[in-house]
C-alpha cells in the first residue's frame, strides 16, 4: 500500500528529513490560502516586476511562483492584480523573497502568497530577470519543478529527482 503524501510541511520534514529544504527566511503570510504547494517556477528580478505579471497570466495548474526578489523591500513585487491574475489562472501560490502591496485585498484572494513584507511604491516593468532558473535564498535552493509546499511553519521544498 502506499503511503499517501503528507501535505503539512512538518510532516513532509518527518518524512523526508535534510532531503527536504526548509526555508530559514521568515516569510509572512498575505494570502486568502494558508497552505498550498505544488511545483515550482521560478523567477529572479530585483525591484522590477514585468517577469511576475507575463508568468501568472499563463495557466497556473496548481503550480507555486517563487520568486527570490533579492530581499528587497524596496518596492512591491505584487499587488491585488497580479495576485487575482494568479489566483484566477489556477496557480496555487507565490512565495516572493521581497515585498507585496495591496495587503487588505490579498487576503481575500484564494491564493497562497507568502513575501517577506511589504511597501506600498511600484516596481519597475522593463521585464529585467530571469525565469525558470535555480533560485535560492533562506538556505534554500529552488529549482524549476521542485515540489514546494507552504502553510504557518514554513516553505519546504523537495529537489524535482526526489519527488515520489
Ligand atoms: O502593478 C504592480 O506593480 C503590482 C500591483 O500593484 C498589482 O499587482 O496590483
Amino acid at each position: 500500500m502506499q503511503i499517501p503524501e503528507p501535505a503539512a510541511t512538518a510532516d513532509r520534514y518527518d518524512r523526508y528529513g535534510d532531503v527536504l529544504g526548509s526555508c530559514d527566511t521568515q516569510l509572512r503570510q498575505f494570502g486568502g490560502l494558508r497552505a498550498f504547494g505544488g511545483p515550482a517556477v521560478t523567477v529572479r528580478c530585483f525591484e522590477d516586476n514585468a517577469l511576475v505579471k507575463s508568468v501568472v497570466a499563463e495557466p497556473g495548474e496548481g503550480r507555486v511562483l517563487v520568486v527570490d526578489g533579492g530581499g528587497s523591500l524596496h518596492t512591491a513585487l505584487m499587488g491585488d492584480l497580479i495576485a487575482g491574475t494568479a489566483a484566477a489562472n489556477g496557480w496555487a501560490g507565490v512565495v516572493i523573497n521581497g515585498a507585496v502591496r495591496d495587503v487588505a485585498a490579498l487576503r481575500t484572494l484564494p491564493i497562497g502568497i507568502k513575501a517577506l513584507g511589504t511597501n506600498p511604491r511600484k516596481s519597475a516593468k522593463t521585464g529585467a530577470g530571469e525565469r525558470d532558473v535555480p533560485v535560492s535564498f533562506g538556505n534554500c535552493i529552488f529549482e524549476p519543478g521542485a515540489e514546494v509546499h507552504s502553510d504557518d511553519d514554513g516553505v519546504v521544498v523537495l529537489p524535482p529527482g526526489e519527488r515520489p
